[in-house]
């Protein structure tokens, strides 16, 4: 017994004998790393930890970047070129887009691939397992975390099956009549305005646009002043979505103002959608998309009797509120796409007087000669010429020129290359349409190159400008028409001559494209039965 109690004494004791050595140990070690730090400034501690945090964002970008093209280093630690970001210049989208199918870029966080390569852009277009719209992080307070652009997969399927036939060529015949109208009034007033002497027609365009969508979308319910209201402030919303911005709204800041008027916006819409309701209930004939959207959801659910309207699929009762987003988001995503294609027509067929008698032409021959037939999607289909135009100048300076997507997974892209999770990626649309391999001399302007069954025309897969795939743009067949529309009146009822400077070639990124010079232009008066 007192040998184990001995031989248990001696085990504890040189248990308890190491344990003491290793705890000194431990306490001389903390207390010489202690010390070391002691001996450090708080400025030595701060350098190091940047040293740290500089090369941790570096070996980062390596391994996001891999083998394809961009910088070689980020030259700017953590920012990136991001003071570069906030004033975009056309000139450097190209040199990227030259510089590889696929290259990046990485600002603080966050690492941006840019496919410039038509099937590479078409691939991430087609993707949606992969990837989704990528928006910028106000975007989501602005339009409302409830909005149905947001929708992703399946849902957003559905959604859109709903939407659909809200802008097809049949819907479009319901809204025609209200547009031709905003269409003559405001030809009217562009005559009006430039009258003693021509006049910058950027601002023109973007209200002209505003209103002429709002009457398409909201038809005789919204009034003349929340159409200026609106059209006056929109560009407030532009500003406050740009891919570059500020993610917290600050009072009286560029995302506060974007905010203040797409709530104030949308109240308006609500109320219109009421009324819509009311009237479509009452037995009105739809004239605007509101009405068109609200009598398919009361043919769908038994409201109303069904008039063979195009109800594919069972749409089901929306409230004023959920109404008055989605419309915000058709004015979000037509607005400045349809202000650049505007501005850049009048300004190319102004320069191109061949061209506006050509328009001329075939305008008076579809009417008979008669200047003042009524516009229908009919008459429009026989403008052959006028929309070959159309289509030329949305290939020539296509307004979108890159969709930013968002990588939901990591998404291998090539055989080669993997685009991380989380990172953005950017299908360019710009170089499809310049593709001089589809359409020869790819930077001249040649509305001929859209005759039926040339090269241009059986080349779909470059023509990108609306997107392809599960998100392509809801309204492309309602911009088809009514710009055909728009331009072929344009050119039979006014003279329009552009002032041309250095900088009208120039573009100017502005969430989409336009002139650099704003573009310069009078209109004037001219008999409509003349060429
Ligand atoms: C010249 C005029 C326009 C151009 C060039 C244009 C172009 C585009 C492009 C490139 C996209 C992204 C497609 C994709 O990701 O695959 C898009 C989406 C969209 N566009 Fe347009 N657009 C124009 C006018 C309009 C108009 C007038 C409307 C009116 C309703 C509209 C509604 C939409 C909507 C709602 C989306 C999102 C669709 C979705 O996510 O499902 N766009 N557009």
């Amino acid at each position: 017994m007192e040998a184990v109690e001995a031989n248990v004494k001696n085990t504890f004791d040189t248990v308890s004998n190491s344990t003491v050595n290793d705890l000194k140990n431990i306490i001389i070690e903390k207390t010489n790393i202690l010390s070391t730090f002691k001996s450090f400034s708080w400025f030595q501690i701060f350098i190091s930890l940047l040293i740290v945090a500089i090369t941790y964002d570096q070996i980062s970008y390596q391994l996001n970047k891999g083998s394809i093209a961009g910088p070689r280093f980020k030259i700017w630690p953590f920012i990136g070129p991001f003071l570069e970001s906030l004033d975009p210049k056309f000139d450097e989208y190209v040199a990227k887009w030259n510089s590889g199918p696929l290259s990046c870029v990485s600002i603080f966080h966050k690492f941006v691939v840019i496919a410039s390569d038509t099937q590479l852009a078409r691939k991430i277009f087609q993707s949606p397992s992969f990837v989704k719209p990528c928006v910028v992080d106000v975007a989501v307070k602005i339009l409302r975390p409830t909005n149905w652009v947001f929708l992703d997969g399946k849902a957003h399927v559905d959604y859109r099956k709903g939407l659909n036939p809200l802008f097809t060529k049949k819907a479009l015949e319901d809204y025609i009549p209200e547009q031709e109208k905003v269409m003559d009034e405001y030809l009217n007033r562009f005559v009006k305005i430039s009258e003693e002497k021509p006049m910058i027609f950027f601002h023109e365009f973007r209200e002209y646009m505003c209103a002429i969508s709002l009457r398409t979308f909201c038809g005789d319910y919204i009034t003349e002043e929340q159409i200026k209201l609106i059209a006056d402030n929109y560009y407030k919303v532009t500003a406050a979505l740009e891919l570059v911005n500020f993610p917290i709204i600050i009072p009286y800041t560029k995302t506060w103002y974007g905010k203040v008027i797409a709530d104030q916006s949308m109240k308006i819409f609500e109320v219109c959608a009421q009324m819509s309701k009311d009237a479509i209930l009452k037995g009105k004939k739809p004239n605007c998309v509101l009405d068109a959207w609200i009598t398919s959801m009361y043919e769908s659910n038994g409201h109303i009797e069904n008039e063979d309207r195009d109800v594919k699929s069972k749409v089901r009762l929306f409230s004023n509120r959920e109404i008055s987003e989605a419309i915000f988001t058709f004015l979000f995503a037509s607005q400045d796409a349809s202000s650049s294609l505007c501005c850049w027509l009048f300004q190319i067929i102004s320069d191109r007087p061949e061209i506006a008698k050509k328009i001329r032409e075939e305008q008076l021959r579809i009417r008979g000669g008669d200047p003042n037939v009524k516009l229908t999607p009919d008459l429009i289909d026989k403008m052959e010429y006028t929309n070959m135009v159309v289509r030329e100048t949305l290939r020539y300076r296509p307004p979108v020129i890159m969709v930013p997507y968002v990588a939901k997974k990591a998404y291998p892209v090539t055989e080669n290359y993997t685009v991380p999770k989380g990172a953005m990626i950017i299908p360019s649309v710009y170089p499809a349409l310049h593709d001089p391999e589809v359409y020869e001399n790819p930077d001249e302007f040649i509305p001929d190159r859209w005759v039926p069954g040339s090269k241009a025309c059986e080349a779909k897969k470059n023509w990108l400008v609306f997107g392809t795939g599960t998100h392509v743009c809801l309204g492309q067949t309602y911009v088809m028409m009514s710009f055909t529309a728009l331009i072929g009146k344009a050119c039979m009822f006014t003279d329009f001559k552009h002032t041309v400077t250095p900088l009208s070639e120039e573009v100017k990124v502005f969430a989409t494209i336009f002139p650099m010079d704003d573009l310069i232009l009078q209109f004037r008066n001219r008999d409509p039965t003349t060429v």
